[in-house]
């Protein structure tokens, strides 16, 4: 233990004697060297210490030049740091973005995390410029500028140079893309492109803050993993589908009766794949010329978007109950030139018209009118029938609504099932008569209104068939009526001509 001591003791001195040492050289240095040869002598010690501190820094600053705009490269450094690194900070700071719904925690000025790559250590560290100049800012920024230090050691300057930066900066962009305010899209009456509203985009967007997700959506729980299935091999497919020479688009084609919660699956398929949605009203676009504008103007708009804002990667489009638009269109208005070519010209430019992954969706409640060109795989590659609420959509909803678990010695439940076999109820009735109208009310009450109505729609619906017995009843028997005269008269002229 002593001689122990003693070494510390005297490595100390040591140290402490030639610290002493440096700072002598270094005032020598500076009072009898000629100020001329201060520059190579200086560069020359920074080669020795280069030599001997092998490591390499890159500096990312949050505005380049005189830029106002933030560069993007910080931003995705940001992100991913924020994604990956920030529980290591002890200190961070919140930024709130304007396209972004969500908070992003940052490493605060001074912080240092490492990250690692392919078993290779990286340090991030955030440091904070204090502009010398004196000078009067309007954006508060000119003092203070932010910078993002990687630090490595130099033996891995080709993985930095070759893979590491684009990794960082790709999962940067792709966390900002899944962060962002997601928006939809509808197209506004065409009155308002020309003129002085031509600048204008055709599509009028409000934030999208739809909470429907898988969860929520009572429908058969293996139907509904198929279709998340399917959403995930497709947006997973990039390379797939480019190694296949396919663009990478899928359509879905909802079907089943008003309240089946096809718009509310548009939502939930949106909101899981974080996509925007883009809905087409056909009614506001009067003839094919308008349909290929709105085409045009996603395009120009995803654009835009990826420059602007970090990109959209998906989009999502939804035409509603297509066919039966048309056909009332064509109704009402015989000079209507929306047509069927027109909107197919108009899908498959969609698909052809833009890179990334989109995915575009139809609803209708009469999928048997829809015209198969329409319907074809590769405009709808999926076809899923929204259907009327079965048991298994039922305990979904009374999870959802109630807070009731499935309990089969529930004679309620019991009940509901039978009735459920027996009556046809979609699931915004269902989930309707499932959720309480008044504080007083408990599951029980709500689940015995469920019955009550259940029970009204079965009583309802076996009065609707009777009447409709009654009426082929009717029907049938008024053909034999008519037939038995048509013969009666064909026998009176049959005879009349035989005489
Ligand atoms: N399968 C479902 N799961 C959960 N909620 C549902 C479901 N279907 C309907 N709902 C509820 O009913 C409401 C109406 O449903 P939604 O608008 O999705 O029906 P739709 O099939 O699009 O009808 P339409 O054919 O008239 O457009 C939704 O807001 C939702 O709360
Ligand atoms: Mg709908």
């Amino acid at each position: 233990m002593v001689p122990m001591m003693w070494s510390m003791g005297e490595a100390m001195t040591q140290v402490a004697s030639s610290m002493g040492a440096l700072m002598v050289a270094y005032a020598m240095f500076q009072n009898y060297f000629p100020y001329e040869w201060r520059g190579p002598i200086q560069l020359y010690a920074q080669k020795i210490v280069d030599y001997f501190y092998p490591y390499i820094h890159v500096i990312f600053h949050e505005y380049q030049g005189d830029g106002f705009e933030r560069s993007k490269a910080f931003s995705a450094i940001e992100r991913y740091l924020n994604a990956n690194s920030t529980n290591q900070a002890k200190r961070l700071k919140a930024n709130v973005t304007r396209d972004s719904d969500s908070i992003i925690l940052a490493m605060a000025d001074h912080e240092e995390v490492t990250d690692e790559y392919k078993g290779v250590k990286f340090l991030w560290a955030s440091s904070l410029k204090v502009s010398s100049r004196q000078s009067i800012s309007l954006f508060g920024r000119d003092e203070e500028k932010m910078y993002f230090r990687l630090k490595f050691h130099r033996r891995h300057r080709e993985l930095v140079a070759k893979e590491y930066l684009k990794h960082v900066l790709d999962e940067g962009k792709a966390i900002a893309v899944k962060e962002r305010q997601r928006k939809l899209y509808t197209n506004s009456k065409s009155e308002g492109w020309e003129g002085r509203y031509s600048r204008r985009s055709l599509w009028s967007h409000v934030a999208f803050n739809h909470p429907a997700t898988f969860d929520t959506i009572a429908m058969d729980p293996d139907k509904k993993e198929e279709i998340i299935k399917d959403l995930v091999t497709f947006s997973t497919s990039k390379d797939y589908y480019a190694k296949i020479g396919k663009a990478w688009k899928r359509g879905y084609l909802l079907y089943g009766p008003p309240g089946t919660g096809k718009s509310t699956m548009i939502a939930a398929m949106a909101n899981f794949l974080k996509y925007d949605i883009y809905d087409l009203e056909l009614t506001a676009v009067k003839d094919n010329t308008e349909l290929r504008k709105l085409l045009i103007d996603t395009t120009k708009g995803k654009e835009e978007g990826s420059q602007g804002r970090g990109g959209h990667q998906g989009k999502e489009d939804e035409e509603k109950d297509v066919m039966e638009k048309l056909k009332k269109m064509e109704e009402n208005n015989k000079s209507s030139r929306v047509t069927l070519s027109g909107l197919l010209n108009f899908i498959d430019g969609l698909w052809s018209a833009c890179a990334g992954e989109r995915i575009i969706v139809f609803t209708t409640n009469y999928v048997e009118k829809l015209d198969p060109a329409l319907i074809r795989r590769g405009r709808m590659d999926k076809h899923i029938e929204l259907a009327y609420c079965g048991f298994k959509a039922f305990t979904i909803l009374a999870k959802n609504y109630l807070d009731l678990d499935m309990d089969h010695s529930n004679d309620l439940f019991a009940k509901i099932r039978q009735l459920l076999e027996d009556t046809k109820m979609t699931p915004a009735d269902v989930a309707e008569n499932l959720m309480p109208k008044s504080s007083d009310d408990d599951a029980e009450t709500c689940l015995g209104r469920l019955i009550e109505a259940l029970e009204e729609a079965k009583e309802e619906a076996r009065v609707k068939a009777e009447e409709e017995t009654e009426k082929l009843k009717a029907k049938k028997s008024a053909i034999e009526d008519a037939e038995k005269e048509e013969d009666l008269e064909n026998g009176v002229k049959e005879n009349g001509q035989s005489n």
